[in-house]
């Protein structure tokens, strides 16, 4: 098998014989980069050169080595055989001391060049030299003010959103609206036409699962909505978009939830005040706050700033009388019950206990929860909300599989209009009532759930398959054109691949052991107690259990990240371990493109080498080039990929790998993964990726970690039965 490279002289002449007289044409500096790319010793040609043509295809028809891309296949095919040695001969990688770590900022690791001479260009002069950081300075200012002009620009997009409460009809009422139609619209980012042309109608009470490809435009999609940037949508419809986490302070998360119904808050907090005064009058006919005064004179309308503002006309020096008083209670509370707010804390104890909030958590302050709990007070909050159109971006992202099984009961007994993005095939399989699928710049809805929008699919797209064929067909024989209706060829997306490169070495067991280890954080109880497991190069394990049972501070264990606090775990010195974990964007540098980032992560590396790794994690192109706080979600967990496997770990340590994943993405891991010579420890509730990619199930309970007897879906239908 042809994989690796051989060395530099052999290179150099099979690149002779392969160009031929052509090769005396061409920049010598040119020859020189691609021999120092192919006989770099952890270079990969490919079975059949295919990695070579990744990498330098564009290099050699540009320079003018071959005449073609079909040639550059040829060429790379003949330099694979002739330069590629077999597994078993070849050269061990270089070894990283630490594991790869994504969220801490994983080490940046230097990949020393061999000699002088690999690194492609010429030497420069002092003066160069000079010229060329003075450039490299003044770009990086550039980068840097145009990513804080694009945060900027994002920060005030979001405080222009329309501010959306619980509304009780009357004053604060909903609109009522119903169906929404969004006729022949188009949505640009950057220059960039993402949606054209698309006429979508959405059905009141119905549950739309919004699917298409990472980067195809979904979230701009939903942010258009909520912003009622789209004409077609009523200026009175509530529309929720649960985006940001909601911010930290002392008010507890209950009360953070039930803040969303102002009316409640401010009739309570009215209630409250009334009954101190008529407590202090009884003692002393004291005179009320003008504050006070006027709301009684204005009847029973809601207290809401309008109100605060301009209604206080009364001079503080009016007295109430205490059948003023009594008046005003009364009618608090009939509108206390009309708007059902004796209910409203059930309401919301309820919903934030289904996300998976232990009573004590939910009169904890907001400020002490991390950012993926104040996320799910935020969708708490927009469930006890109830807009007249609620969309959701993936939200099980951030929910335990017991959550997630709560909220698709929740969902299922929506009244309203729901739009949710999800990448999660058994939630819309369960939740969704039709698909949206945005492909192409086109958007197209489909009635029924996942499964069967991809069997009607597949049977459309055979159907236009076939009538393209055969108009194709008339076309040779009929000249009359203009009389056949014009039939669309098939676009269907381009089939993705998930390279995970494989370690050229295995070293001998033990691997990773855990020997009666025990962990607790400082302060705090033990999570873990006397831990007793190993793992190897042939593990394929998925771990599971409920949010914060540790198991993400299992994985920290395992990569040495953290050390048990009494017990052993040992790891063997040679092992390479690369860890995705689940803020892997807080990670990545969003000032860079993904080449750039790269580079600084690898420094030494040949550009072209690090363009072949972000194409194989469907990265290539322009999306290499463009900057990463411009990349959808999807996009940036493949950067991170492409860096934590770069160095060909032994084992991969995944975090929710397939969070922000297309569903095609997914399958494409999978099928890597299936690939990857090395061991999986992955910490996941995706029911379609555990069943397809690992065969053990380790469940995190009770300060142990036990396998666990049976499949998935057995182990879910333990967490219904809890
Ligand atoms: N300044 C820019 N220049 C070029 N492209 C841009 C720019 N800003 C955004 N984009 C592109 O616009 C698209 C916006 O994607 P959006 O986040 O809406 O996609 P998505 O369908 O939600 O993706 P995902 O499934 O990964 O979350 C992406 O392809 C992104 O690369
Ligand atoms: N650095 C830390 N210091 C103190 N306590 C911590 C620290 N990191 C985590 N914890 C606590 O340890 C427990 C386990 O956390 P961990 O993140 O490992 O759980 P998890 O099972 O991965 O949760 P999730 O599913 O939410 O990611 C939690 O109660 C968490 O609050």
């Amino acid at each position: 098998m042809a994989s690796t490279s051989g060395g530099k002289t052999s290179v150099s002449k099979a690149l002779d014989e392969a160009l031929g007289t052509r090769g005396a044409t061409v920049d010598s500096t040119i020859i020189e980069y691609i021999v120092n790319v192919l006989s770099d010793e952890t270079f990969e040609f490919g079975e059949k050169g295919e990695n070579a043509v990744e990498a330098l295809g564009e290099i050699l028809v540009e320079s003018g080595c071959v005449v073609s891309e079909r040639e550059a296949y040829q060429v790379c095919e003949y330099l694979a055989e002739k330069c590629g040695r077999s597994t078993s001969e070849q050269q061990k990688v270089r070894e990283l001391v630490r594991p790869l770590k994504m969220g801490a900022g994983m080490p940046e690791a230097r990949v020393a060049p061999k000699d002088e001479g690999e690194n492609p260009g010429l030497p420069l002069s002092a003066r160069d030299e000079a010229k060329l950081e003075r450039r490299r300075r003044r770009e990086e200012k550039q980068r840097l003010a145009q990513y804080h002009a694009h945060m900027a620009a994002a920060r005030e997009a979001m405080a222009g959103m329309p501010v959306v409460m619980v509304a009780h009809g009357g004053d604060l009422g909903s609109s009522g609206a119903r169906d929404i139609h969004m006729d022949n619209f188009s949505i640009s980012v950057a220059g960039k036409e993402l949606i054209s042309e698309a006429t979508v109608t959405l059905a009141f009470g119905r549950r739309y699962g919004l699917v298409g490809r990472n980067g195809t435009g979904k979230t701009t999609f939903l942010k258009h909505m909520a912003m009622h940037a789209i004409p077609g949508i009523p200026k009175t419809c509530q529309i929720l978009h649960v985006e940001q986490e909601v911010t930290g302070d002392d008010a507890t998360a209950l009360e953070c939830v039930l803040s969303a119904d102002v009316e409640r808050t401010n009739l309570l907090k009215e209630e409250k005040e009334l009954i101190a005064l008529q407590q202090k009058s009884a003692l002393s006919q004291s005179a009320p706050p003008a504050e006070l005064a006027a709301n009684m004179a204005n009847g029973i309308k809601p207290v809401n700033e309008t109100e605060k503002d301009g209604g206080a006309q009364t001079n503080g020096e009016e007295r109430l009388s205490s059948d003023a008083i009594e008046e005003r209670l009364a009618a608090i509370y009939k509108r206390l019950e009309v708007i059902d707010a004796y209910s409203a804390e059930s309401r919301a104890a309820s919903i934030l206990s289904g996300l998976s909030f232990a009573p004590e958590m939910q009169h904890r302050a907001t400020k002490t929860f991390s950012g993926g709990w104040r996320m799910r007070i935020a969708l708490a909050r927009a469930l006890f909300i109830e807009p007249d159109l609620l969309l959701l971006d993936e939200p099980t992202n951030h929910l335990d599989l017991h959550a997630v099984l709560w909220l698709e009961s929740y969902l299922l007994r929506w009244k309203k209009t729901l739009v949710v993005v999800s990448h999660a095939r058994d939630f819309l399989n369960t939740v969704v009532t039709d698909i949206l699928h945005l492909q192409n710049m086109k958007m197209m809805t489909y009635k029924g759930d996942y499964d069967t929008f991809e069997k009607t699919r597949q049977e459309r797209l055979k159907n236009q398959q076939k009538a393209f064929e055969s108009s194709e067909r008339a076309r040779n024989h009929i000249q009359a054109l203009e009389r056949m209706g014009e039939v669309e060829a098939v676009i269907n997306d381009p089939d993705y691949v998930f390279q995970f490169p494989s370690p050229d070495d295995r070293p001998g067991p033990p691997i990773i052991s855990f020997i009666d280890a025990s962990f607790g954080y400082p302060g705090g109880e033990l999570l873990f107690k006397n831990l007793n497991f190993g793992i190897d190069l042939d593990s394929r394990l998925a771990v599971v259990g409920s949010n914060g049972i540790g198991k993400s501070t299992m994985l920290k264990l395992i990569s040495g990240e953290l050390e048990p606090t009494s017990g052993t775990v040992y790891r063997s010195p040679k092992v390479r371990m690369a860890i995705f974990n689940q803020h892997h964007v807080d990670g990545l540098d969003l000032a860079y493109t993904p080449l750039q980032y790269l580079s600084k992560c690898f420094p030494g590396v040949p550009e072209q080498k690090l363009r072949a790794q972000l194409g194989s994690f469907g990265l290539g192109g322009p999306l290499a080039l463009q900057p990463m706080y411009t990349l959808s979600g999807g996009q940036k967990s493949r950067v991170s990929f492409a860096k934590i496997t770069y160095l060909k770990p032994h084992i991969l340590l995944l975090d929710e790998p397939s969070n922000h994943l297309d569903l095609d993405a997914v399958d494409a891991l999978m099928q890597g993964l299936a690939l990857y010579g090395g061991g999986v420890l992955m910490v996941s509730h995706d029911q379609h990726l555990i069943t397809g990619s690992v065969d053990e199930l380790w469940v995190v309970f009770n300060g142990n970690v036990t396998p666990f007897r049976g499949t998935f879906e057995d182990y879910k239908r333990t967490l219904v039965h809890l």
